[in-house]
C-alpha cells in the first residue's frame, strides 16, 4: 500500500473471519496501515486462531469482528455463533457477499446480545490489497463511525466519498453492492459480446490489439476492459478455457428486485441468462424453436449427432 489516509491514525483491533482471496489480502492491507488483525479461519495453514472462540478471546472489549466467509449459510451460522461469543458493545460487519435479505435477520439475532452489525459490500477482488477496496455500508451511523479507521485502510486511498458510502440503515450496503454486481454483469456481457463480434469479423486482423487500443480515450475505457485487455495478452483467442460461468446470486437478486420493483433491466437479465446458457452443452428451447420451424415451414433441422450440434442436416 503505498501513501496514507489522514484518518489511519486511530489503530484498532479486529477480528477477522474467513482469510480466502480476500480476507487473507485484507489482513495484509489492515496491517500494513498498522491495525492489529486477529485472524480466523478453517484452514489451519493460514488461521492466527485455532478457533472462533479462540479468536474472540485475543481481542479486547469492545470488540469489533469482520465476517468474510462465503455467503449464506457459512456467513450466517458464523454470525450465530458470534452471538453467543461476543457481549453488549460489540460490533459485527458482515463483509461478504450476503443477500441483503439476510442482513435484518442477523441485526436482530445480535441485537438479542446488545451486539451491533453493520453490512459491508466490498468491490475490490484479489486487486483490493493494492488497489483498496470500495466499501458500501448499512447500519447506524455511530456504530459506522466506530469502525471508521478500519473502512479508512481498506477504501482506495483519495477522497473518501470516492471509495465509501455509508448507503444507509442495515441491509443498505449489501443492497448497493447487489446492484454494483449486476451492472458488473451487464458489462461484461457486452465487452463480450464485443469480443465475440470481433473474432467473428474477417476484416479484423489482430482482436487483442483493438481491444488494447480502447484503453485510451475511448468511451468505453474501464477497468473491466483493463482485465480483458490483460487476458488476451495471456491467451489471445481466450481459447485455454471454456465458455462456461458459474453465478454466485447477485445477478438473480438484483433480476428479482428489477421484477419486484417494476424496473426494466433487460440487460443485467440477458447477461445473467447468457451465464445459465453457457453451462447448456446443447439447447432444449432452440431444439423446440428447430423443431417448430421444421414443423410450420419444412424448414431443414440438423440432426443429433454422437456429439451435440454436429449433426447432418436434414430437410
Ligand atoms: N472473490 C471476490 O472477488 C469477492 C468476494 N466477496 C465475498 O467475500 C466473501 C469471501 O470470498 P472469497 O475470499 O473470495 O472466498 P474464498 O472461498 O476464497 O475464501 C473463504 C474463506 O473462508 C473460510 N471459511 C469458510 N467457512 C468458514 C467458517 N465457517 N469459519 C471460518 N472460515 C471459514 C474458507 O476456509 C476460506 O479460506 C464471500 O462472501 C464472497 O462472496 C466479495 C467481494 C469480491
Ligand atoms: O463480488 C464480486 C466482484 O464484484 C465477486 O467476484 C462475485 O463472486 C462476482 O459475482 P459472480 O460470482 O456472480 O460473477
Amino acid at each position: 500500500m503505498t501513501g496514507s489516509h489522514a484518518q489511519e491514525e486511530k489503530p484498532m483491533q479486529l477480528g477477522l473471519v474467513g482469510l480466502g482471496r480476500m480476507g487473507f489480502n485484507m489482513r495484509e492491507r489492515l496491517r500494513a496501515a498498522g491495525h492489529e488483525v486477529v485472524g480466523y479461519d478453517r484452514n489451519p495453514d493460514v488461521s492466527d486462531s485455532e478457533s472462533l472462540a479462540d479468536m474472540v478471546s485475543k481481542l479486547s472489549a469492545p470488540r469489533a469482528v469482520w465476517v468474510m466467509v462465503p455467503a449464506g449459510e457459512p456467513t450466517r451460522q458464523t454470525i450465530a455463533e458470534l452471538r453467543d461469543l461476543l457481549a453488549d458493545g460489540d460490533v459485527v460487519i458482515d463483509g461478504g457477499n450476503s443477500r441483503f435479505s439476510d442482513d435484518t435477520r442477523n441485526a436482530a439475532l445480535l441485537a438479542e446480545n446488545g451486539i451491533a452489525y453493520l453490512d459491508c459490500g466490498v468491490s475490490g477482488g484479489v486487486w483490493g490489497k493494492d488497489n483498496g477496496y470500495a466499501l458500501m455500508v448499512g447500519g447506524d451511523a455511530k456504530d459506522v463511525e466506530r469502525v471508521l479507521p478500519i473502512f479508512d485502510a481498506l477504501r482506495p486511498e483519495g477522497p473518501r466519498e470516492e471509495g465509501f458510502a455509508h448507503a444507509g440503515a442495515v441491509g443498505a450496503g449489501h443492497y448497493a453492492k447487489m446492484i454494483h454486481n449486476g451492472i458488473e454483469y451487464g458489462l461484461m456481457q457486452a465487452y463480450a459480446e464485443g469480443f465475440e463480434l470481433l473474432e467473428a469479423a474477417k476484416v479484423i486482423e489482430d482482436v487483442p490489439s483493438v481491444v488494447k487500443a480502447w484503453q485510451r480515450g475511448t468511451v468505453v475505457r474501464s477497468w473491466l476492459l483493463d482485465l480483458l485487455v490483460r487476458a488476451l495478452d495471456n491467451d489471445p483467442e481466450l481459447d485455454d478455457l471454456r465458455g462456461y460461468v458459474e453465478d454466485s446470486g447477485e445477478g438473480r437478486w438484483t433480476v428479482e428486485e428489477a421484477i419486484n420493483l417494476a424496473v426494466p433491466a433487460p440487460v443485467i437479465s440477458a447477461a445473467l441468462f447468457a451465464r445459465f446458457r453457457s453451462r447448456q452443452d446443447d439447447s432444449p428451447a432452440m431444439r423446440a424453436v428447430a423443431s417448430l420451424r421444421n414443423q410450420f415451414g419444412g424448414h431443414a433441422v440438423q440432426s443429433a449427432g454422437p456429439t451435440s450440434g454436429s449433426g447432418s442436416t436434414q430437410g
